[in-house]
This record gives C-alpha cells, structure tokens and sequence, in this order.
C-alpha cells in the first residue's frame, strides 16, 4: 500500500489556508512520507526542538499547573493514549515536519499577553488579559484561579477513599447544604389555609412554618420579597395595631451570629385584622431546641432519631407530672444513652451567653428564652423572634429585671437540655442527675442561673465557669471554617471548569455560524473540535472507551490555565496529528466563543 494515502486527510468543506492543518498539509508534501506509527516513533526529546518530554498521566492529583510536575504512570490502562506536558517556554514559533507528521511549537506569547488569558469566569466577557507568560516558575495572576490541591492541614479525607474524595464534598456537608436548599422549596399545601393574604406589604408567598391554631395571637410565616426574591420571616400578632415600641428599633441594630435579626416592623390589614408584622432574617432548615431535643416522638420508643427521651405524657404537655415520674425518666434517659454530651451542652451555652450578652450590652432584654424560641441550623444556635415581647408588654419597662429573668430562663434551658425534659420541676432531682452526669462546672453554672438570691447576676460572670471552653468551641469553628473554605475552593474550580466546558460546548459541532455552514469545522475550530474528540472520545489500545476524570480534569484545567504543555491531536482518520499548545488552543477557543458572542447581540 501507498504510504503516501495516509497523508490525503481533508477536512469535509476543505482547509482554509490559515488553518494549521492545512500548513501541515502543504508542508507534508514536500517531506518524505512515512506512515504514522514510523512518524510517531521518531519523535524524541532529540527530534524536538523544545525537548519535549512525554509525560503519561495516571491519578488525578491536583497539583499546581503552573509548575508542571512530572506524573509518573502507575498502569498503563490509566494513561491517556498520548499526552505531552512539561514543555519549556520557548518565545520562538516553530513547526517541524518529522516523518510526514508537522509538529508545531507556537510559543508566541502574545498569546498569553493577549485577550488569550482573559479568565473563564464570566463567560464571553472581555475582561483585560493578565500578562506575562504563563511558564514553569512565571508567576501569573491567573495563578490565583487555579486549584492548588488540598491543604495539608486539611488531612485526607475519611468519608470517601482514594480519587473520590477529590471529587466529592464530604456527605455531612452535602447533606446539611441540601437540606437548607431543599428547606425553601418546601410548599405548605396553601389550600388549608385558604385565608392567606396573598401579599403582605412587600412580602408575597406567605407558607406558614407551623400550623396555625384557631385561636393562635401570633403566627410565623416565611415570605418571599417581591423585589429581591430572598426569603425571610415574617411574625404577625394578630389584633395588634398598638405602635411599636422604641425598642424595637434597638433590636434592628442587633446584629449578633446566634441572634436571628430583625429587619422591619409594620401594621398590616392584610389579614383582615389590624395585625402588627415583625420581618427576620430567614434560616432554613431551623429547628427549635424542643423539637431537636426535648419532644418525644410518640412512637413508644425510648428515644427518638435525635436521640430525644421519648415522653409518656407528650400528648398533654402540661399534665401534672408525679415526682416518680420525673425522676424515671432521667433516669431511663440516662440508662438507654440519650443525655446530651457535655461538650454539646457547652457548645449551646456559649453561643447563648454569647447572644445574651449582645442583647444585654445593648440594653434590651430577651423575655423569651426557651427551647421553643431557640432554633438551630447545623451547629449554629439562633434566638428567634427577639422583639416580640416588647410589643406585646409595651409598659414593662423593668429591663434589668427582664435580664435577671433571661438568665433564669437560661438556667432553666440548661437544666432541661441536660436531663433531656423540660419536666424538671424537682430541681433536687434534676441537680441530682446533672451532678452525677457531668461537671461541676456545668452544675455550678447552672446552679448560678437559677439561683434565688438578691445578688444581682451578670452575663459576663459565666465566663470563669465557661472557662478553657470557650477556646474549645472557638477551635472547633476555625476546624469548621477551614473545611468549608476547603470545599469553597473545590467549587470555584467545579465553576471555573464548567465554564470553559460550556465555551467549548458553544463552539463545537456548531451547525452553523453567519451563514457559514462549516463554521465549526474549519480554521481554528477545527482543532478546538480535535481537542473535543481528544478528551471525551479517546480510546484505549483495544478500542475500548477510555474514560478517566482526572484525566478530564487536568486538560481543562491546562485549556483554562493556557499553559504551554502540549498536546497532540489526532485527525478522525488517525492520518494526520497536530501538537499544539493549550495556550494555543485556549487562544482559539476564546476567538472562536467572541465570534458567536458578537453574533449573538442584536445589531445597532
Ligand atoms: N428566622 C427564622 N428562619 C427560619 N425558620 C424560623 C425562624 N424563626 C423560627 N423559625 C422556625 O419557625 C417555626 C415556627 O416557630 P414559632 O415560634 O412560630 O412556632 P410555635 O412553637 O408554634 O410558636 P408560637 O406558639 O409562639 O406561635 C419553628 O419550627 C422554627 O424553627
């Protein structure tokens, strides 16, 4: 067979001459022809110009890819059919013909000091480039965008083993973050409550957060503001057309992590009523500190998934409880392992001192501190409705008497939340279990809180019973901080790789463009096409799919970063390899995505 039929590939609607496919072609003709195995195996480090080293790819493991690191192949079924990487900037274009095969070295950095370098993060922008080339050990400001691999201090990540847990949020995470997402798509079925308004002022969407009794003097929605879209909640007490009171505005500038605000307050008739309206921020996915901890469930079981002491008397709440009672029921609570660890329990009280104190600093008092009034979301404990009782006792102007109460209300959350009950009427009793269950630092507290005497009591004074506590819940936060910062810089580089791959997706197998039919598979899309085929259809030696995310992975983020590793594209008819860069490419890529940008905004 002619060896020289290998080199008669033209593309279906012919070679434009710019293309530089089409300068292999021209060239090839003039070069002794070879077929493309021989071509392939002549070329060495020494046949090229730029001593190309072949770098085949095994795991991904995210590195920085402006310091090409050589990955050595650990199998030879993980490695990409051809790849080449490592190369050093060379300022010179170059194109070299071994063996009928052209290789090109364009290293013309205009390409990286050009718009070539724009960032993907805004797709079709024309943000400035940033400048200089992009080299081993050149520092870029594109630098900054690209994934730089799981901090050490970081450690491996347990849930998921090996390349997975590169890929993948850890469960506890996606699983909190889903369910907040999934929280305010939740629809109450609005036919019960056909009463609704259907806007509120600003407010639109009204869904009910619990169900609203006949006789309720309040009710808690959550709404959606007509303007914004952002969610919030929104508390009317009905028949309460009374102005409000000037502490309401003090409550607005209350703006505290464990402290759910309050945005506006506003007398409404939407409801048929002269109702007053407080609006908060919206948390989704909150749950009181009753339903998490202190509710049984009244399915009989000893304990609830929460691990709450299920309660024989729930369906009457009030019901006088025999001190029998009481007693057994810590004590099964504590026999079948439902009493709280105390480093929850701290972790709950720092942060309601912590709220406490902001409140009291301010000169306010919170009046309705118990566990129907706390909610949590994930590890954050909020004081919801703050405000509502200084509309509803307009004239009790004793603060400092409400913030001795607070912190009795506080004593008495505590005591609950340690015996799991909120029956915890025999405080002997009670004391009794907390003494015996946990320190006497939390005993004391406690005891502090709910103590009688004339002594006036101070927020503050909790601090020297919190003690070294404090430093534990403030290293747990940091703990906390540094894995969502982790997963943060994960996501911007999902998007960022998202955003190239819709660019290429925009591009690629275009029917056509300004009238031009082969738009799409001539000039420089031409290669952006190879290079389609080269990440999502390459095959393995046997021809079987080969399919590898890291693989995936580390090209776009090469296309992205438009480094100058290179990288070989085989025609479809395996007859003809172009060896571009992927600055080139990128270059290519960003010309080709303005063109249909510009086609797509409507004349002048
Ligand atoms: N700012 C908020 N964002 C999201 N959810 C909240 C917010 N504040 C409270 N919630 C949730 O709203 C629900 C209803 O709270 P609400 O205090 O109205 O219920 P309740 O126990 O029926 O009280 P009441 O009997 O006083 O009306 C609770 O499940 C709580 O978790």
């Amino acid at each position: 067979m002619d060896p020289s039929i290998f080199l008669q590939y033209s593309p279906p609607n012919g070679l434009p001459q710019e293309s530089k496919l089409a300068t292999y072609m021209n060239r090839s003709t003039s070069t002794p022809t070879r077929t493309l195995n021989q071509a392939l195996g002549k070329l060495s480090l020494e046949s090229s110009p730029t001593a190309i080293k072949k770098v085949l790819l095994s795991e991904f493991v995210p590195v920085n890819y402006f310091s090409p690191t050589n990955i050595l192949p650990e199998s030879p079924e993980s490695s990409p059919p051809s790849t080449l990487a490592g190369i050093p900037t060379n300022t010179q274009v170059h194109q070299e013909n071994v063996g009928g095969t052209t290789y090109f070295y364009s290293t013309n950095d205009s390409l990286n000091t050009s718009g070539a370098l724009n960032s993907s993060a805004s797709i079709g922008g024309s943000e400035s480039c940033l400048g200089g080339s992009v080299g081993p050990g050149t520092a870029s400001a594109y630098a900054s965008q690209m994934y730089s691999g799981t901090p050490t201090h970081m450690g491996p990540m347990a849930s998921k083993p090996g390349l997975a847990a590169t890929f993948y949020m850890p469960e506890t995470i996606r699983a909190e973050i889903y369910q907040r997402n999934e929280d305010v798509f939740l629809h109450a079925d609005l036919r019960q409550f056909p009463d609704l308004p259907e806007n509120v002022e600003m407010y639109s969407e009204l869904t009910p957060l619990e169900g609203i009794a006949p006789h309720s003097m309040s009710s808690s929605f959550r709404v959606v503001h007509r303007q914004t879209g952002e969610h919030y909640a929104l508390r009317r007490l009905h028949a309460y057309a009374s102005v409000a009171s000037k502490r309401i505005d003090m409550w607005k500038q209350i703006d505290h992590p464990n402290v759910i605000r309050l945005l506006e307050c506003f007398t409404t008739k939407a409801f048929g009523d002269h109702s007053m309206v407080l609006v908060y921020e919206y948390h989704p996915a909150c749950v009181t500190l009753m339903n998490k901890y202190l509710s049984g469930t009244g399915n009989g079981n000893a304990s609830d998934s929460n691990g709450a002491f299920h309660d024989p008397f729930s369906s009457d709440p009030d019901a006088p409880r025999p001190y029998t009672h009481q007693k057994n029921a810590m004590l099964r609570a504590v026999a079948c392992g439902a009493l709280l660890p105390e480093a929850v329990l701290w972790s709950l009280l720092v942060q309601l001192t912590a709220a406490l104190r902001a409140i009291h600093t301010a000169g306010l008092a919170c009046r309705t501190l118990d566990p129907t009034k706390v909610v949590m979301n994930g590890c954050r404990v909020r004081i919801a409705w703050c405000g509502t009782a200084d509309i509803v006792h307009p004239n009790t102007n004793d603060v400092a008497q409400a913030q001795q109460d607070d912190l009795t209300a506080l004593g008495r959350l505590a005591l609950a939340l340690a015996c799991r009950t909120i029956h915890c009427d025999n405080l002997a009793a009670s004391m009794e279990l907390v003494a015996r269950t946990y320190s006497a630092d939390l005993k004391n507290l406690i005891l502090y809180l709910l103590s009688t005497s004339t002594a006036r009591r101070s927020v503050t004074d909790l601090m020297p019973m919190i003690g070294a506590r404090f430093y534990t819940q403030v290293e747990a936060l940091e703990r906390r901080a540094d894995v969502f910062e982790e997963q943060l810089a994960r996501e911007i580089d999902n998007g960022r790789l998202l955003r190239i791959l819709v660019k290429l997706g925009v591009v690629n197998e275009r029917p056509e463009l300004n009238l031009d039919a082969s738009w799409s598979e001539t000039g420089d899309r031409y290669m952006l096409k190879l290079f389609r085929d080269y990440l999502f259809h390459s095959v393995s030696a046997d021809g079987r799919p080969w399919l590898d995310q890291a693989h995936l992975a580390h090209c776009l983020n090469q296309l992205d970063g438009g480094t100058n590793a290179k990288v070989e594209l085989m025609s479809r008819d395996e007859q003809s390899v172009l060896v571009v860069s992927y600055a080139e490419l990128k270059h290519c890529l960003e010309q080709a995505f303005d063109e249909v940008m510009q086609a797509a905004s409507p004349g002048p």
